[in-house]
């Protein structure tokens, strides 16, 4: 199949109304989309399953899924060379919209100041009218944009369109590796990867590594931190570590998530502190934003390894199972002709009201720049 044909089967399965996921993972150059049957909705019940699943970031709720068993996966080569239109955005500061997302900052810095919250991650919505949609051209501007970024378009008739273009890897696990990204901080990329960060930012990634560390222990052995790097993700830069670990035996999936997620990067520390602190005072339902996407217990096929050999002496090609999960950050969801986009920020003690209302309209424009 070639990419035109895949948009194809992806428009005639939206005419449809069936549910479907197209992505392309970080760096790669090919797409993937899985394309379920009928339009039941299928829910994971503990993470054995095997498909595309997309989860909330309140996990009270339930984790929608496009089994394995009931979709066709295609995979194409990503080589587009036609030139796409992209519209100009100003940056727009709604002063209502300001003036509610500095309240809610200052509340979050009252909190950390007098309670036993440490750092809490606060959002916002914003809605932006679309005088036309096309999901297929959106699609390709995320592409074109976001080389770095998890870009995905996914579709239920009863859960709604999403697209995003995600900096953050949530989890990857092949056979018993596991690694996990802490990714935290935010400044507008200017040119350089060379980049002063303050403390306040080191800080409010050091607790998403330290959470990560502190709550692997139990499923895992001996985990390994990589240095912390600076990295793009379109016209902004955050701080990275990256974390690699060996799984320990029979620790069931859905253990291991619910151990990690959701991570002081979208929620905070404590965990239940915080979460309780954002559905008392955000004041709207995050739905899918901050929870995570991606494919669950895919049979992969390893190249065969020169050493074990079968009867005719032959290298055995080996199966294993690979879960690779991503933050839904960058994203937005598209109802009739509005886009509803979804930003937030790390607070800690040393936050800056205002420099948070900035960096949520920084955040904004990547979604904004595809539309
Ligand atoms: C919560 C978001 O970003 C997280 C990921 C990277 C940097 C973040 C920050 O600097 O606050 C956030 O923790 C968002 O983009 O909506």
């Amino acid at each position: 199949m070639n990419l035109g044909k895949f948009f194809q089967k992806v428009e005639n399965h939206f005419g449809n109304q069936l549910p479907f996921v197209m992505y392309r993972k970080p760096k790669q150059t090919k797409v993937f989309g899985r394309f379920q049957n009928t339009s039941d909705l299928h829910c994971t019940s503990d993470f054995s399953e095997s498909g595309f699943v997309f989860s909330p970031f309140n996990a009270q709720e339930q984790t929608v899924l496009i089994p394995s068993s009931c979709s066709d996966f295609e995979e194409v080569d990503l080589e587009f060379n036609e030139h796409i239109a992209f519209d100009e955005h100003h940056m727009y500061e709604n002063q209502f919209e300001r003036k509610q997302h500095i309240h809610l900052v200052n509340q979050g810095i009252k909190a950390i100041k007098s309670t036993s919250l440490k750092k809490v991650v606060l959002s916002r919505k914003e809605t932006k009218h679309l005088d036309e949609f096309n999901l297929i051209t959106t699609f390709k501007k995320l592409l074109k944009t976001y080389n770095a970024a998890f870009v995905y378009c996914w579709f239920h008739p009863k859960v709604g369109l999403w697209l995003g273009a995600t900096p953050e890897t949530l989890l990857k696990i092949e056979g018993k590796n596991f690694s996990m990204m802490a990714l935290a901080g935010t400044q507008e990329y200017q040119g350089t990867l060379e980049v002063e960060w303050q403390n306040k930012e080191k800080k409010e990634q050091q607790y998403v590594t330290d959470y990560i560390v502190d709550n692997l222990k139990s499923v895992t052995d001996s985990i390994k931190l990589s240095d912390v790097e600076t990295v793009k993700a379109g016209h902004l830069v955050h701080l990275k570590t990256m974390v690699s670990a060996r799984l320990k035996d029979n620790i069931p999936l859905q253990s291991i998530i619910n151990t990690i997620h959701p991570t002081p990067a979208v929620c905070g520390v404590p965990k239940e502190v915080a979460k309780t602190f954002i559905l008392q005072n955000e004041h709207y339902k995050r739905e899918f934003y901050t929870g995570f996407l991606g494919e669950l217990n895919a049979h992969i096929i390893l190249a065969p390894k020169g050493r074990v050999r079968n009867i005719e002496n032959r290298a055995y090609a080996m199966t294993k199972k690979s879960t690779q999960l991503y933050v839904n950050l960058r994203c937005m969801q598209i109802q009739e002709n509005q886009a509803t986009i979804y930003v937030g920020g790390g607070i800690t003690e040393n936050s800056n009201a205002e420099k948070e209302w900035q960096e949520t309209v920084a955040k904004s424009l990547v979604i904004k720049k595809a539309l």
